[in-house]
């Protein structure tokens, strides 16, 4: 190892098309709004039952016209009309780890806000939750949901031995097939449900984030298409946010000074807790902010294509047709940016320096940015601060063999921690 060189400095060619940029000066170009750096081809391979959605197309005018039809639902005001579903299943969640904690000295708070998060977006997707917190278990849909997640690494990087896979006696390729028609299914029947509801009741059908979108001769979709849609919100909402909540309380919890200074924040508010009384909370939305930095949920590259013309950067010139990738696990263990990065210190936000602000890429960034990142954000502050004033004295458990290795980042396709379960107690 000792004379092996290791490429340093900000911009590495990881193979003959790829390039990992860690500058904020590039980021700002590639991330930004109208940007020439469209998703690169990567994307393509994530595409199911052959319909593209926003979430994978690399056509910039789909793009923009599928986000036109589809963020209204999903902006910060439209989400208050959802705030009491969203705050009735943390209350729900909450309670369960309550009683977890009564029955076995510690709750799983991993497991909790990822039946939480698949809950809340099911609910407002499709119009009904998959229910996975109160039957306190994982159900068939989350089982294949995650057997989809799994396979997502080889997809992106052995297309073709994925598409094989439907000719090859192996049990991961059958299975994976059989919980994909699965998830097809159950979407389709929840759709209809909700026709059907529709119908029933025309004029106050209960609000989905697919709702005003649904008559298709109005919005030009398919049933088809906004299903696909729905399974993509479902994918890219559930894990990502319970991800990151179950970092902020694990990393809130081990250190009682920043514990205890949340706690006394959220003791100033009134019951019952609204989303609009956590909004400006200065010291909840630096912990949110740091929990997003240290520990970012999608820490991969966002690959994008450089545009034919090429592009510079750094002194490098970068032809048409590479690979650009902005990881944001590096930008945000920038040094120079973000002093004694891998300290989990909320103060650091007391001030967001122009860099900070760009180097910041938990839900990337320009038109691409994710698209649910206000629900995301609402679903955190009501969580963490329900969470910490049901439990004030939260901190790490060590039962069952819980440890610090539990909770190393691992990168399976978004990142999770190692031993996918974080054990607190009260
Ligand atoms: C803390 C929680 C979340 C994190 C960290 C996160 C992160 C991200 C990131 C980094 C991207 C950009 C991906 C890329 O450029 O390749 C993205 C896009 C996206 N996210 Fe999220 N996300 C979160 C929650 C959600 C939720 C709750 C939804 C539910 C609607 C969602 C739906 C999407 C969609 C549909 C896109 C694609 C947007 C587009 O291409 O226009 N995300 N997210």
């Amino acid at each position: 190892m000792k004379n092996m060189l290791v490429p340093k400095g900000p911009i590495v060619r990881t193979s003959p098309s790829r390039v990992d940029i860690c500058d904020v000066t590039a980021v700002k170009e590639i991330h930004k709004t109208n940007s020439r750096f469209l998703k690169s081809d990567w994307y393509r391979k994530l595409v199911a039952n052959g319909f593209e959605t926003m979430f994978t197309t690399t056509d910039h005018r789909f793009h923009a016209s599928r986000r036109r039809l589809l963020a209204p639902a999903i902006s910060d005001s439209s989400l208050t009309r959802m705030e009491p579903i969203i705050s009735s299943r943390i209350h729900m969640a909450v309670d369960k780890m309550a009683e977890e904690m009564g029955k076995r000295g510690a709750a799983d708070v991993f497991k909790w806000w990822l039946f939480l998060a698949t809950d809340i977006i099911g609910e407002l997707s499709f119009g009904e939750s998959f229910r996975m917190l109160e039957a306190g278990e994982k159900t068939q849909y989350s089982i294949d949901l995650e057997q989809i997640s799994s396979l997502q690494p080889l997809r992106t990087t052995f297309p073709m031995l994925v598409k094989a896979g439907k000719y090859l006696p192996l049990p991961i390729f059958k299975q994976t097939a059989d919980a994909g028609k699965r998830l097809s299914s159950y979407s389709l029947q929840s759709i209809e449900r909700y026709e059907q509801m529709i119908e029933e009741i025309p004029t106050h059908p209960k609000p989905t984030l697919f709702t005003r979108i649904f008559d298709s001769e109005r919005s030009g979709l398919s049933h088809d298409q906004i299903r696909q849609e729905a399974q993509g919100y479902i994918v890219a909402g559930s894990d990502t946010t319970a991800v990151t909540l179950t970092y902020l309380i694990y990393a809130v919890s081990r250190d009682p000074r920043i514990r205890e200074q949340l706690v006394a924040e959220l003791a100033t508010i009134p019951e019952p807790v609204v989303h609009s009384s956590l909004r400006d909370l200065p010291y909840l939305n630096k912990v949110i902010n740091e929990a997003l930095r240290l520990y970012t949920a999608v820490p991969f590259g966002l690959p994008r294509a450089v545009p034919p013309e090429g592009a510079n950067f750094n002194g490098y010139f970068i032809p048409g047709g590479t690979t650009v990738s902005t990881q944001s696990y590096s930008l945000h263990r920038d040094p120079m940016i973000f002093p004694d990065p891998e300290s989990f210190r909320p103060e650091r936000w007391d001030e967001m320096t122009k860099d900070m602000n760009h180097a910041s890429l938990p839900f990337g960034g320009g038109s691409r940015i994710c698209i649910g990142m206000h629900l995301a954000r609402i679903e955190l502050r009501l969580a963490t601060a329900l969470f910490f004033r049901k439990f004030p004295n939260a901190h790490p458990s060590t039962r069952e063999g819980m440890g610090e290795k539990d909770m190393a980042m691992k990168s399976f396709f978004l990142m999770a921690p190692q031993g996918h379960r974080c054990l607190i107690e009260a």
